[in-house]
């Protein structure tokens, strides 16, 4: 096998990765004696002796408890030394067992596998635990319980393809070898090497595979800070409202100008000047690294959320809104479901991508699902109108419990310069199509479509500090009378907000 040109990482055991993790004297072994799996006597029952001498552990995977940050935590560890990591049944049951008392005793999971995969020693019999385990981290994550992992060096076959990729955040060790099948195997099977650094955290973080490639002197930090968000306790505290202000008749063309400056804050500026805990989160998971969409958990004064905002500053240098970027929207959806975490969607987009790629990436059905899958997420949402907002790229993070738009955010179906070349085959009918279609806040707000405005002095980016904080505020207050209320109320309520838009009846 070939490794590739970038240096392998040291392999820490278990206890040592277990030391440098947790806060010092906090571990606690959660680990019975493992199921009998082999023959006394037998060849197998000869190397698991020889294991256990090697590795100082008695399976190849060690779980129990302590604390991270302060936060109790559930860990399940992988120990390479004891045959390479790999999981027999006596190792699944251990990890099954560790999740099942996670979820009774509603601790966070941090998991740290080092593995070559299915134990070959076992068989299918081994091979199939990959099932029970998934089934347990699904009823684990079903009690909307917060789950780390840490892929270390190497991290492989069915490990990768059960609890390495379920994790709501997923860190990789420097230089790991993180992959499906090994390279070893790869060339004994097909008769050539399989190519370098491919099977690398930092190529798997390049394709949206993992959130983020950290030492673990790092990692401890990050883990802490999700846990910190994720574990806040609910902050019902009323949160003052940002006061009415009068808002001049601008004409539609005015905003629109004014949102496209450059120097207009996006949602980047948006969470550094208003929001705290900031912890960026990359990918779709799904082999796709976007810049169009920014997806983060920060917190607004007390209340954590899930953030996701189209990134006109990633546009600009990038590419604009892709599908991929939808995707990544779609992750930070099921993200605040599985989390019961609030989300705060951001429109801030010139429009989605017009291009081969984009229809083939399958821009419209990705715009498809975002409106299915938003309009009716069980948790609160808000949705901020920041800057621009053409076309179903926009609308796609629009349908929330609550719209605020700032003053010169707009929303309309195609850049006003296209519908312009639509009915007048010229775009230079621009600002008068865009007064005619209704596409202001002030108009927006009138329409039902939004429920309050922001105020710009004269505009954002004249004053970003202020504004953020204004917009921050604005947010902070909403989430938190949206947390005060009935579940089933506030889905009630969405849904029939959405069903009166554009003067249809109320719902039965
Ligand atoms: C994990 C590795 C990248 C580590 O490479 P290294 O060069 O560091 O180490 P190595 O290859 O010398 O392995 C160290 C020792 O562990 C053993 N070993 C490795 N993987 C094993 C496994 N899955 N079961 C039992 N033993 C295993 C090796 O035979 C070797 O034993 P000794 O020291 O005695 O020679 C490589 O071992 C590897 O590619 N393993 C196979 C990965 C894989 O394809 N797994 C899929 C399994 S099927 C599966 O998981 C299900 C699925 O795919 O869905």
């Amino acid at each position: 096998m070939s490794d590739g040109p970038t240096a392998k990482p040291a392999r820490p055991t278990s206890s040592e990765l277990i030391a440098a993790v947790l806060d010092d004297g906090t571990w606690q072994s959660w680990d019975e004696a493992p199921l009998a799996v082999a023959q006394e006597g037998s060849p197998y029952a000869v190397e698991l002796t020889a294991a256990a001498e090697k590795a100082g552990t008695d399976e190849s995977i060690v779980t129990g408890e302590g604390r991270i940050g302060g936060h109790r935590v559930a860990v399940i560890a992988g120990e390479f030394k004891f045959l390479a990591g790999s999981i027999g049944v006596a190792a699944a049951e251990r990890i099954v067992l560790a999740f099942e008392r996670a979820t009774r005793e509603r601790l966070p999971l941090f998991a740290a596998p080092a593995s070559g995969g299915t134990r070959m020693q076992e068989g299918t019999p081994a091979f199939v635990t990959m099932v029970k385990i998934s089934a347990a981290v699904a009823a684990y994550k079903r009690e909307h319980l917060p789950y780390i992992t840490y892929l270390r060096h190497p991290t492989t076959g069915g490990v990768f393809a059960s609890w390495g990729s379920l994790g709501h955040v997923t860190v990789g060790e420097p230089g790991a070898t993180i992959g499906f099948l090994g390279a070893r195997v790869y060339e004994a099977l097909y008769g050539q090497p399989f190519p370098d650094d491919v099977q690398t955290a930092e190529n798997l973080f390049a394709h949206g595979l993992l959130d983020a490639v950290l030492p673990v002197e790092l990692l401890t930090a990050t883990a802490a800070r999700f846990l910190d968000l994720v574990l806040a306790p609910h902050d019902s505290t009323p949160a003052p409202d940002v006061p009415k202000e009068p808002l001049a008749d601008v004409p539609a063309w005015d905003s629109i100008v004014r949102s496209r400056n450059a120097a207009r804050p996006g949602v980047r500026a948006l969470l550094k000047l208003g929001a705290t805990d900031v912890l960026p989160l990359f990918g779709t998971g799904a082999g796709e690294w976007d810049r169009s969409l920014f997806l983060a958990l920060a917190r607004f004064e007390g209340t954590p959320c899930v953030v996701l905002g189209q990134d006109r500053r990633g546009e600009q240098t990038e590419a604009p809104l892709s599908p991929s970027g939808l995707r990544v929207a779609r992750r930070g959806m099921k993200l605040a479901t599985e989390l019961d975490l609030p989300l705060v969607s951001i429109i801030d987009t010139a429009g989605a991508a017009l291009s081969k790629e984009a229809e083939e990436g399958g821009m419209a059905g990705e715009i498809a699902r975002c409106l299915s899958e938003l309009v009716v997420l069980e948790v609160p949402t808000v949705c901020v109108l920041l800057g621009q907002g053409t076309g179903g790229g926009a609308l796609a993070l629009m349908p929330a419990d609550r719209v605020i738009s700032a003053q010169h955010s707009w929303l309309s179906p195609l850049p006003p310069e296209g519908a312009s070349a639509i009915l007048y085959r010229t775009p230079d009918r621009a600002p008068e199509l865009a007064e005619r279609q209704r596409v202001r806040s002030l108009d927006l707000l009138e329409d039902g479509i939004v429920d309050r405005i922001v105020a710009e002095h004269p505009d954002a980016s004249d004053e970003p500090e202020a504004f953020c904080r204004r917009m921050a505020q604005a947010i902070r207050h909403e989430l938190a009378d949206l947390g005060d209320r009935d579940r089933e109320r506030r889905l009630h309520d969405r849904h029939a907000r959405y069903r009166r838009l554009g003067g249809g009846a109320d719902p039965r």
